[in-house]
């Protein structure tokens, strides 16, 4: 008999769940919380990823930022290039050999009004003030869930208060969006090559266009069916390198199928410039012996840049 293979946890919470949590007068909601931040750790554990309901980020704002990352890949080839800068995984990439289907923007800090001001105006140079705002929104909605999660997480794992405030200062972001043509053959249907992620934590949202895979613990692709309203977390290198190895750093593609473009975005977490990353103490144990050496997250990157390994962790910083 076949067994069906574990389905991605599906997690559903609300910004009221977020604030009776946090809030010292609500003992119901405390415990409720508690349950979600185990749900959040576990699927973490289990799976390095999960789909999220969440009420906070709103349908007309995912639906205007669609609209808007439509427009974005419909200018001309030449504004799009226009888009360059000196770190990798920012500039424009379009019609790369090794992923023709495939087009992106990486913004950094878009959750600054400046910085979604200084890209909008790169690319519609007679303004587009609407979807400088749904893009800074956006940014900085997926930017405060991450922070939840990261929160959750550290709660569930029984660390202190202290060591998420650190982690929280050390954090910037990257809003990565992007698009994803319909093959011509069937056999050229490769969106994306499997990766993990190297950041730390990344919330993404698409449109109804399914592609996304991950590999399961068997070692077998699963195809990840995002109902309309969901978001997908996936756990990042950094974040696996925290926790000691605990939470999985998912690998995942993206295989396009059917006929029509793909669209989708994703709000990336990672260490600044310059900070480490060391795993937590209360993960190192006899039990679970500590698997990588404290490093620089900006130098783990590079290296990932110059070799793109796919154990780029294990070789880097594995003890
Ligand atoms: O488009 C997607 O859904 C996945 C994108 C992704 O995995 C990435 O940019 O790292
Ligand atoms: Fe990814």
């Amino acid at each position: 008999m076949d067994v069906a293979p574990p389905k991605i946890p599906v997690i559903q919470f609300s910004g009221e769940d977020v604030e009776n949590g946090l809030s010292p007068s609500s003992g119901q909601g405390r415990e409720r919380w508690k349950v979600l931040c185990r749900q959040v750790r576990e699927a973490c554990e289990s799976h390095g990823c999960f789909l999220l309901t969440y009420d906070k980020i709103p349908t007309s704002l995912r639906e205007d930022m669609l609209v808007g990352i439509k427009a974005l890949f419909d200018l001309p080839d030449e504004t799009k290039s226009k888009y360059q800068h000196p770190k990798p995984y920012r500039s424009y990439q379009g019609k790369c050999p090794v992923v023709p289907l495939h087009e992106s923007f990486g913004i950094d800090d878009a959750t600054s009004f400046e910085a979604a001001q200084d890209f909008i105006h790169l690319m519609w140079p007679q303004g587009n003030s609407a979807f400088c705002e749904i893009l800074n929104t956006m940014s900085s909605k997926m930017l405060e869930l991450s922070f939840t999660i990261l929160g959750m997480i550290f709660k569930s794992f029984g660390i202190e208060e202290k060591q998420y405030e650190a982690l929280v200062r050390d954090i910037s972001s990257i809003l990565r969006v992007m698009k994803y043509r319909v093959p011509a053959t069937e056999d050229q249907n490769l969106g994306l090559v499997a990766h993990t992620d190297k950041n730390a934590l990344t919330v993404l949202c698409q449109n109804e266009v399914q592609g996304l895979e991950i590999v399961t613990k068997e070692g077998h692709w699963e195809e990840v069916v995002v109902p309309k309203d969901a978001l997908v977390v996936i756990v990042g290198d950094a974040l696996k390198a925290w926790s000691n190895g605990r939470l999985v750093a998912v690998k995942h593609r993206v295989v396009m199928k059917g006929d029509k473009e793909r669209y989708s975005f994703g709000l990336f977490t990672l260490p600044k410039e310059g900070a480490m990353i060391e795993a937590a103490r209360e993960l190192v144990d006899g039990e679970h012996p500590l698997l990588y050496r404290p490093f620089k997250f900006a130098d783990y990157f590079s290296y990932f840049v110059s070799n793109l390994s796919d154990d780029a962790l294990d070789i880097y910083a594995g003890v």
